[in-house]
Parts: structure tokens; C-alpha cells; sequence
């Protein structure tokens, strides 16, 4: 095999998303549900007669050296070579870029997991799952998610993950057109950092029944976003008006749970044209798995 097009990287949305404290290192913990959907960035590999690794795309804003797709690729090729001797061959990798950078939806993070699983395959580089989501974490705190490829409870700083069977419904996501970046709200001196854990015994249903539609928990990142960056704020009190509306991961990107898709057209039809927004159904599972 010397390429594999339509690779799928999936949007993610924290269902809710506790800081439960802060590690000695400034990193934070937390307990969050990362809820893969079916909207996101799609990628494709080429394999090259070298040993050159290229992004073919423009990606206005992220030079191709900074791009965490070439970083994942670089890290994966440096790891067979150590384990190999040799340098596996070279690729053109191409992306279709939907996902808005600093929306709170892990595209950067899950181009970076779609490249270390199409390339680990492409290559035969013959990593585990485990093994991939431990190269992966140094490039992003949701590397690991994705690379686990199911929707799933998290906690720690989201490296201990455990599948959750989430509602199966539709969610209406408005882009409120800024970017945040993560650190900023982290290092806030407004963040609250001592949301109780919860702790979760009856763990199949316990979740099902208690996130999702009927909004279970808070996001602790939401307060400090909305003072940052008020068109956040703003998305989140529209969008209120139909459900449980709240900003996903550390913002932009606000959503909202409906359990049809025709609720979801519904509220898409009213949405301000200053915003773009879209419907995205819930997934188990990541879709990239079919191709593999
Ligand atoms: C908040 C979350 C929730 O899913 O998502 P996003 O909104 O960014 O998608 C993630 O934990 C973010 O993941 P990611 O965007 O990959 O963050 P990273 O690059 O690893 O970290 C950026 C910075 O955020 C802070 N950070 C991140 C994660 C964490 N548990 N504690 C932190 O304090 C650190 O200052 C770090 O330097
Ligand atoms: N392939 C990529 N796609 C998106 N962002 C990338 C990529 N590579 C590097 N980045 C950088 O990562 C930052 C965070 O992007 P992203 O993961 O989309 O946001 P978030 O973590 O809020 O979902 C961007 O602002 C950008 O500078």
C-alpha cells in the first residue's frame, strides 16, 4: 500500500469538563467526557520516494515546521528508526481543513492522532495503541483520546481513560469566531480549581443516565473564557434558549444537545449569520477505525 486518502480526524466535545486541582508541574486535573462526533478535518497520505515528510496543504497561520501532523510524523519516523535502523520512506500528507483553530474541538490534537494511526499502518511501524498514545501526549493533552478512539470518561490530566456509552442524539455547535488559547485560561488567577471528583461506582449507566441531554456537570473553563472573550458569552445565552447551551474544552466553540436531527436543523435555521454554525451527530467510536 503506498497511500491512504479520507483519513477522517473527528471533532471532540467535553460534555462537561471539572478542574478538580493543579499537579506540582502547573498542569491541571481534570474529569471530563470527550464525545467524539462526525464533523471534522480529513486527511490524506501519499507515501514519497524519499524520506522527506511534507504538508501539501496551506494552513494559513501554522508554518508547516509547527504543524503538529509533521510533528506526530516525525515523532512516529525517529521511533522506528531507533527501533528499526532504518528510516521508513517519506510522505506528502494533504489536509482538508474544517475544524476552527482554538474552538475547544481538538482539531489540531486529532490531526495529530489520525497521522500517528494512518501512518503506523502505512509504515507497518507496528505500535500498539498503547504505545501510540504515549508518543502522542507530548504534542497535546487529547492526543491520547483519540488515538484510544472511543467516547470516553477522562481524568488526571485525560490520560486515564474509560469508554462511556453516551446519549445517542445530535448536538448544534455555533463557532463564535475568536480563537482561545489554551494556556490563557488555564494560568488565569480566576480559574476555579477545586470542583469536587466525582466519584462514579455504577459506571455503564450511571453516565449514560446522567450526562448529555440533560446537561450532567459544568465546564470550569466557561467563567474565565466568557470574561476573555465576550462573543463566547454571547453564543452560549442565544444558543441557551433551545437547551443546555456550553462552551466545549477551553472555548471558542459552544454547543448544545437535541435528540433529533430535525431539532438540530430547527435551531441551525435561526442561528445569527455573524455565526457559522453546524450540526454534528454523536459517535462511539472513531470513524477512522473502518479504514484500518
Ligand atoms: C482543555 C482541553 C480539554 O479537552 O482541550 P482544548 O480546549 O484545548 O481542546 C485539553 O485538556 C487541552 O488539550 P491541548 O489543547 O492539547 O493542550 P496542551 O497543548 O497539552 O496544553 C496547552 C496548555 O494548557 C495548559 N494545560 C493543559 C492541559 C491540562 N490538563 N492542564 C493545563 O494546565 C498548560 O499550560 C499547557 O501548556
Ligand atoms: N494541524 C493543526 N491544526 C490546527 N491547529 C494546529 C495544527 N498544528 C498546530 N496547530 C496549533 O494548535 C493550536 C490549537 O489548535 P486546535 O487544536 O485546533 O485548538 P483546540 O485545542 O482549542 O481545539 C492552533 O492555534 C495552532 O496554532
Amino acid at each position: 500500500m503506498t497511500s491512504l486518502k479520507n483519513c477522517p480526524a473527528p471533532a471532540k466535545l467535553n460534555l462537561f469538563l471539572h478542574v478538580n486541582g493543579r499537579r506540582a508541574d502547573g498542569y491541571h486535573l481534570l474529569q471530563t467526557v470527550f464525545q467524539l462526533i462526525d464533523h471534522g478535518d480529513t486527511l490524506h497520505f501519499e507515501l514519497r520516494d524519499d524520506h522527506q515528510i511534507r504538508r501539501v496543504t496551506e494552513l494559513p497561520g501554522v508554518p508547516e515546521e509547527s504543524d503538529l501532523i509533521i510533528r506526530a510524523a516525525r515523532l512516529l519516523q525517529a521511533d522506528v528508526l531507533r527501533r528499526t535502523g532504518a528510516l521508513p520512506p517519506g510522505v506528502n500528507i494533504a489536509i482538508d481543513k474544517v475544524l476552527p483553530m482554538g474552538g475547544g474541538l481538538g482539531g489540531g490534537s486529532s490531526d495529530a492522532a489520525t497521522t500517528l494511526m494512518a501512518l503506523n499502518h502505512l509504515w507497518q511501524a507496528g505500535l500498539s495503541k498503547e504505545a501510540l498514545m504515549a508518543l502522542g501526549l507530548p504534542l497535546g493533552a487529547d492526543i491520547p483520546f483519540f488515538i484510544f478512539g472511543q467516547t470516553a470518561f477522562a481524568e488526571g490530566v485525560g490520560e486515564a481513560m474509560r469508554p462511556v456509552k453516551a446519549p445517542d442524539c445530535w448536538y448544534v455547535v455555533i463557532e463564535p469566531g475568536v480563537a482561545v488559547p489554551t494556556a490563557a485560561i488555564f494560568c488565569s488567577e480566576h480559574l476555579t480549581r477545586d470542583t469536587p471528583v466525582v466519584i462514579i461506582t455504577d459506571f455503564s449507566s450511571h453516565l449514560e443516565n446522567r450526562i448529555g441531554l440533560k446537561g450532567f456537570g459544568k465546564n470550569d473553563l466557561q467563567q474565565v473564557a466568557t470574561k476573555l472573550f465576550p462573543p463566547v458569552a454571547e453564543a452560549i445565552e442565544w444558543l441557551g434558549a433551545y437547551g443546555d447551551a456550553r462552551m466545549t474544552g477551553s472555548g471558542a466553540c459552544v454547543f448544545s444537545a437535541v435528540a433529533t436531527e430535525n431539532e438540530a436543523d430547527a435551531v441551525l435555521a435561526k442561528v445569527p449569520a455573524k455565526w457559522k454554525a453546524w450540526k454534528a451527530k454523536a459517535l462511539d467510536r472513531h470513524p477512522i477505525i473502518e479504514k484500518l
